[in-house]
């Protein structure tokens, strides 16, 4: 078959990587029955080889029945490059943003800035108070709230080290009057010895993250401090004030024995605290010896919502939803974890990262979004009685972000395999059926692809095993062939990395890209992916590089049943624990198989563990418990082995394109290279790609543009 050439890739690329992300966006009431919408937006800039950041507003107006009237778009995107974190006041009328700017030696300064509605009138150079180290502005740990009334800040910051010098800085020994600034930081505390003490951090894409604290700026002072009573070795996170602001409740995660990575694992052990600032006592909210994580107050002050799962196990996991009420200290799970969703009850659990800013609709129900089987979706829980309620489910987009509330207008992003992000509003209405909204959306996607249609197909796996868990597979295909028998298509097969996350109906970047080239794409969500019940999740550790590796199979010979398909010519693709999928599929099915591409894969369990920032992943995914102490057995260490890829590599036949970050510490380089050289050394054809500064998921520009054009030629070479 003939490719589209190489140019026309480059220019699809262009095209579907235009699609800008939602970064977020709220909703501000800014006159009766006026709304405005800021959302915040990420798009790659091929020509500037980074990703932009700009801002764009509508006006949303109500008409007089309390339904959506009009909607402006008044055309004024922003680029604005040097926002780390926006946060309005409760009243709306304040901006706090904390920015990062580059000094003129090119030192890095963060500034907190508050703006009203005609200017900046605070500016504090956070930097230059020397109170704490960097701030946080990632979506686990990082915050940045208003105290009710609106005069204090509270944000989660880098603790600040006692200054390590040498023994033999002469420097140190005394001050001099001719260096001044010397003489300043000598007030510092200084500790001598201590400067390559090796400092553990939270692991990839935390780098450099090691105690994080809470900070609270007083605007009328300018000054910072950190409050006293906090616990010990606990890296505080989300950080919130309590409702009369005379304390703080936050997230905690256990520094001790050591860290382990937390990004991709909502296992870790944390707990719940809150914080009196004036008696500097500090208790635990939560029930210890669990993963916890969000606290939010009701509008009402009078009832604490939080997210809890194990923090043994999995590291993604389906959670309870507990209700803290604040006078009482009593708790509730209000929502709990879904073993097996069924036909009368299709719920299948909460997956919950994290909860948005504002997210209730009154004092009883908050509204969410959450992994649905093979979609992200909307859903409204009332939390004294736990009822669920669906409120996006419409055959067109398959994904949904609930962004914000305010009274009943309710602001969502949503997406389709098709059709980039789009920003939409809706009334939830007073009476009857809630999920009765209809939504009006404020901007067209940026890009549709008007050449790809998509479907779900839901499978029966073909192990013995795990055999009543069913699994869904989602299928691009090109509009123009899918109803002819004569031309088949070359079909590539994806596993999601996790392995317990899960490929959702929304924009897919990669998959679409191909599909929009020719090909047929089958995204396997195999047992194991969230969104599916807790059991499906638990049927995989144990069983890795065997259920999963049966399931994708499955869906494979599924796709060509359909009849669409080449099966001469079917490629696999997928990266981290999908390269895992990937090399395993070409060492046990290596007739099947006829070009592998893959991004920074795991290729052996056990040699895995010794580098990766989550040893603990390698043992329970291959069946065993973790604890802290353990020093694996060499019966360990073969079980871990024998459920890998690498056990299979005699069997490997087909052209494999490994592409690695060099700074992964997720999965090492070392995983990519040792399988590549292996290769080589059997005469299979491979070719490896290393994207320095790169990390687990290679998304600097640059990387992933030159990831996919050698993801193309790669497999048109060898299909
Ligand atoms: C928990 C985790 O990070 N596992 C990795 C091996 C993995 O598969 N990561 C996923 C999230 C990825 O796609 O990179």
């Amino acid at each position: 078959m003939d490719f589209p050439s190489v140019e026309r890739a480059v220019k699809v690329y262009r095209e579907c990587a235009s699609a800008p992300s939602l970064s977020s966006a709220s909703l501000q009431k800014t006159g009766d029955s006026v709304f405005s919408v800021h959302s915040t937006w990420s798009q790659r800039d091929l020509e500037r080889e980074c990703n932009i950041k700009y801002r764009q507003t509508h006006i949303v107006t109500l008409d007089s029945n309390g339904q959506i009237g009009d909607v402006i778009d008044p055309g004024t995107n922003t680029e604005l490059n040097s926002e780390q974190l926006v946060r309005w006041s409760p009243s709306g009328k304040l901006k706090a943003v904390l920015r990062k700017i580059k000094d003129k030696k090119g030192d890095e300064k963060q500034y907190l800035e508050v703006w009203n509605n005609i200017a900046k009138i605070h500016n504090i150079n956070l930097t230059a108070l020397d109170k704490h180290g960097k701030v946080y502005e990632d979506g686990e740990f990082g915050c940045l709230e208003w105290s009710s009334c609106e005069s204090q800040l509270l944000y989660v910051a880098e603790k600040k080290q006692p200054k390590a010098v040498s023994y033999f800085d002469k420097s140190k020994e005394g001050g001099s009057e001719e260096n001044p600034e010397t003489d300043a930081k000598k007030k510092d505390p200084e500790v001598k010895g201590d400067q390559f003490v090796h400092r553990q951090d939270w692991g990839e894409l935390l780098v450099g993250k090691h105690s994080p604290v809470p900070c609270i700026l007083n605007l009328q002072t300018g000054q910072v401090t950190i409050p006293e009573g906090l616990p010990n070795d606990v890296s505080v996170g989300q950080a919130i004030w309590t409702p009369d602001d005379s304390g703080i409740v936050f997230t905690g995660w256990e520094n001790e024995p050591y860290r382990l990575g937390l990004i991709y694992c909502r296992n870790r052990r944390s707990a719940i605290y809150h914080l009196d600032l004036s008696s500097q006592t500090c208790n635990t909210i939560s029930i210890t010896g669990q993963s916890v994580r969000s606290p939010v107050f009701s509008p009402d002050a009078s009832k604490l919502i939080y997210i809890q799962n194990s923090c043994h196990g999995p590291h993604m996991q389906c959670a309870q939803l507990i209700v803290y009420h604040w006078e009482s200290k009593e708790t509730k799970v209000t929502v709990d974890i879904v073993q097996r969703p069924t036909e009368g009850r299709p719920f299948p659990g909460l997956y919950v990262g994290r909860f948005e800013q504002q997210c209730w609709l009154d004092n009883e129900t908050i509204l969410v979004s959450t992994a649905w089987r093979s979609s992200q979706t909307i859903i409204a829980i009332n939390i004294c009685t736990g009822e669920v309620t669906r409120l996006t489910n419409g055959p067109d987009f398959g994904s949904w972000m609930f962004c914000d509330i305010k009274q009943r207008l309710i602001l969502a992003c949503r997406s389709s395999p098709t059709r980039s992000a789009q920003l939409v509003v809706g009334v939830i209405p007073q009476e009857g059926d809630i999920s009765c909204i209809n939504w009006k959306p404020l901007h067209e996607s940026s890009v549709i692809l008007s050449d790809v249609i998509w479907s779900v197909i839901t499978l029966k796996p073909k192990t013995e095993q795990g055999s009543d868990i069913d699994f869904e597979t989602i299928i691009l295909k090109p509009k123009a062939n899918s109803g002819s028998q004569e031309k088949k298509l070359p079909l590539i097969v994806w596993a999601h990395g996790g392995p317990h996350s899960v490929f959702s109906t929304g924009y897919l970047l990669l998959p679409g890209l191909f599909c929009q080239l020719g090909f047929v794409i089958a995204c396997v969500n195999y047992r194991g992916s969230i969104g599916f019940g807790q059991a499906s999740i638990d049927s995989l550790p144990g069983f890795v590089g065997t259920h999963d590796v049966k399931d994708v199979q499955a869906a494979a010979e599924a796709v060509i049943e359909q009849g669409l398909v080449d099966r001469e010519r079917v490629a696999v693709s997928g990266g981290s624990h999908g390269g895992f999928l990937s090399t395993h599929m070409i060492g046990q099915y290596p007739d099947f198989y006829k070009a592998c591409i893959t991004r920074n894969p795991v290729t052996n369990l056990a040699a895995m563990l010794g580098g990766t920032d989550i040893p603990s992943w390698t043992m329970t995914e291959a069946g065993m418990d973790f604890d802290f102490k353990i020093a694996p057995s060499a019966e360990m260490y073969a079980k871990m082995f024998n459920c890998s890829p690498m056990a299979h590599i005699d069997k490997v036949r087909a052209p494999t394109l490994l592409m690695l970050g060099s700074d992964d510490l997720r999965v090492p380089p070392q995983q990519g290279i040792r399988y590549h050289e292996m290769l080589k050394a059997r005469g299979v054809k491979t070719r490896l790609l290393m994207y320095p500064d790169n990390s687990h998921p290679i998304n600097k520009v640059d990387a992933e543009a030159d990831c996919f054009m050698n993801m193309y030629t790669w497999i048109t070479e060898h299909l």
